[in-house]
């Protein structure tokens, strides 16, 4: 059956709280369900600015949903400003805005970053090893990884008739949170597939445990049975009712405020009725966690007075605390395409095209209401996906590196900076060192650099897991309250479109493989006239996509002095009482989507506030 609607909420809200969580989005919930089970006697409060919704998955039945990408009232939608790189083209981008924020609305590709991710985070959060339980290297996260999520193996058959490979032992977890196989799979799936083992891509078994650097399986975030949508508003709301654990949605964290100066108690909470616009306040007397998203997240800081001064100043808002890295560092993945035509096609069946013949249809629509669920309405966007080192897509994987190195050497690189990023020395030395560190994962023929999905069509993508572009999340001076001014920056740094220009090269192989001959396949994108170095730049310019909905890094976990936000132990530099969970919180992306990462970093989080308290 569908989904109940997440009815449980407060109107009356307490005196005061122990712990507030500004924003019941995917780390947020993690954060407040595991902490309200730790302390029985402590109170909870998440104050979420959206409201309890239906949350369908990304290609439910249309019946079922709330009106598609554009129609929702579940999501903020992010307009960003011009991008010069990208021919002044605007990034969209969604995030959510509902109880369980954007793990109730995203794509449901439910994989983990690589090792080297996790192990390279860890080498520029903190200065030194520090506390044993504030790590964030592989070994030390993937217990959270394993906890957060309930993973269940597919049926035999489905297993066989799909070819579905996994390592149960990656898992173990048994928390509501759902991850699983579809049952279906669209009739021309095999064929990118095959291809993709055509270019000599291996193919691994399990993709969660650390090791991507192949050809992938990824489970959804979906019920096993049902195949329904499984989100953080589900496993960690609705499903963990506690007297000592609240949540009222439809207010909207102004700021926090520090009655008595910051390195004392921790701030009282600012909240606007979002119903009838009153603010008032709220008092936590043992901590403060933000975990509104990338976007808001800095903008509660920056109403704060917690942020860059000269942001500040130009907002008319009095610094309470200096810190540049506030809404700056802000990344996204983009990349852009390849198309083809068949010219020899196969009988590829079903296609997305079969659902306009109604008998189809309609047993699509009766499949998904079975127990378990059938059909194409299991499968949400695609559960298949490559991962490649850049060693393996261009032999000239060396040069990209050691331009990299040089403009680190020559201090360059700082000029590709947003001005208010490289006004400051911090947030250079800060970014030099995310660089020698990217180049570092590039020259590393295990660690991923692009990503390639695929469920059906003649089209694929290619995603720069880990670009070297920076922009920023500042507040909206017209509307300080409202959605913040975003700058995506994609492409400000050259050798992001080295990157990009391998990439497209590598992924055009595909239409010389026996697979895709086979077929008749003639590329249609870029086309064959689009040849020099030149001529693609100017493609990928034109048809990047520049966001593919993974933003982060506006509260980074770096050393105060290296323009970082908050320390391995989550809190904010120099306040008290006052720490930062989601993913802001990354120095820079990982080679995977974000939604098991945010509740990882859910659990992790809970886990060092349960040892502090
Ligand atoms: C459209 C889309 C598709 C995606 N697809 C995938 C995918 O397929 N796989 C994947 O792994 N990842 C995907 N992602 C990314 C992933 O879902 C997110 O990175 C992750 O869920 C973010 O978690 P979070 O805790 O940082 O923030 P969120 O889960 O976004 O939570 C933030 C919460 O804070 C609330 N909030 C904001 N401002 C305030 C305020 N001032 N006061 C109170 N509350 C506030 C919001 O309403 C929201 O509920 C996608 C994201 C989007 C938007």
């Amino acid at each position: 059956a569908p989904h109940p609607a997440i009815k449980r909420q407060v109107t009356q809200l307490r005196p005061q709280y122990d712990f507030i969580v500004a924003g019941g989005g995917t780390s947020g919930l993690t954060v407040a369900n595991r902490l309200s089970e730790a302390f029985p006697q402590k109170t909870v409060l998440v104050v979420e600015y959206g409201d309890v919704e239906y949350a369908p998955g990304i290609f439910d039945p249309p019946l079922a949903t709330w009106g598609g990408v554009g129609a929702s009232a579940s999501y903020f939608v992010v307009q960003s400003l011009p991008v010069p790189d990208a021919k002044n083209a605007s990034a969209f981008v969604l995030a959510g805005k509902v109880v369980g924020g954007s793990s109730a609305i995203n794509g449901m590709f439910f994989d983990r970053p690589s090792q080297y991710d996790m192990d390279a985070w860890s080498t520029v959060a903190s200065s030194g090893l520090g506390s044993i339980h504030h790590r964030w290297d592989w070994n030390s996260m993937f217990p959270f990884f394993k906890k957060s999520v309930t993973f269940t193996a597919p049926p035999p058959a489905v297993a066989a008739q799909r070819g579905y490979t996994w390592d149960a032992s990656v898992y173990g977890g048994s928390t509501p949170i759902y991850s699983s196989f579809p049952p279906f799979l669209w009739g021309d799936h095999n064929v990118v597939r095959n291809t993709w083992t055509d270019l000599g891509i291996p193919t691994l078994q399990e993709c969660a445990g650390g090791k991507k650097d192949g050809k992938c399986w990824i489970p959804l975030s979906q019920h096993p049975v049902t195949a329904r949508r499984s989100h953080a508003g589900l496993g960690h709301y609705l499903n963990a009712t506690r007297p000592n654990y609240d949540l009222i949605v439809k207010h909207q964290v102004i700021r926090v405020v520090y009655p008595s100066g910051i390195e004392s108690r921790p701030p009282l909470v600012e909240v606007r009725s979002l119903v009838d616009n009153t603010v008032f306040n709220i008092t936590a007397t043992a901590e403060v966690i933000v975990s509104a998203g990338v976007f808001h997240t800095p903008a509660i800081l920056q109403r704060s007075g917690i942020g860059k001064a000269s942001v500040l100043g130009a907002a008319g808002i009095p610094v309470v605390l200096d810190l540049p890295g506030v809404g700056s560092n802000f990344q996204d993945h983009s990349g852009s395409g390849i198309s083809w035509n068949y010219s020899a096609p196969g009988n590829f069946t079903p296609l997305p095209s079969s659902m306009s013949n109604p008998a189809f249809l309609a047993d699509a629509t009766a499949g998904f209401d079975e127990i378990p669920a059938r059909g194409p309405y299991t499968l949400a966007g695609s559960n298949s996906a490559i991962f490649v080192p850049l060693a393996n897509i261009t032999a000239d994987y060396q040069t990209i590196v050691s331009r990299i190195k040089s403009i680190i050497d020559d201090g360059s690189a700082a000029s590709y900076l947003p001005a208010d990023y490289r006004s400051d020395s911090t947030m250079i030395a800060g970014y030099m060192q995310q660089l020698a560190t990217i180049a570092k994962l590039l020259n590393d023929s295990r660690v991923p650099s692009l990503e390639s999905t695929f469920a059906t069509g003649t089209s694929v993508r290619a995603v720069n897991l880990h670009p070297m572009s920076r922009g920023t999340v500042r507040l909206n001076l017209a509307d300080p309250l409202g959605v913040p001014t975003v700058s995506y920056g994609t492409g400000s740094n050259p050798i992001d479109f080295d990157v990009y220009l391998a990439h497209s090269r590598y992924l055009r192989r595909m239409l010389n493989t026996t697979t895709l001959q086979s077929f008749g396949a003639v590329e249609v994108n870029p086309g064959a006239s689009v040849q020099t170095d030149a001529a693609l730049i100017d493609y990928i310019q034109r048809t990047m996509t520049l966001s593919f909905m993974h933003p982060c890094c506006t509260a980074a976990m770096m050393p105060k002095n290296k323009g970082g936000v908050i320390g391995p132990n989550l809190k904010v530099h120099g306040a008290a009482g006052l720490r930062v969970v989601d993913m802001s919180i990354l120095p820079f992306l990982p080679s995977s989507h974000l939604s098991a990462l945010a509740y990882a970093v859910g659990e992790k989080a809970a886990d060092i506030i349960i040892r502090d308290w």
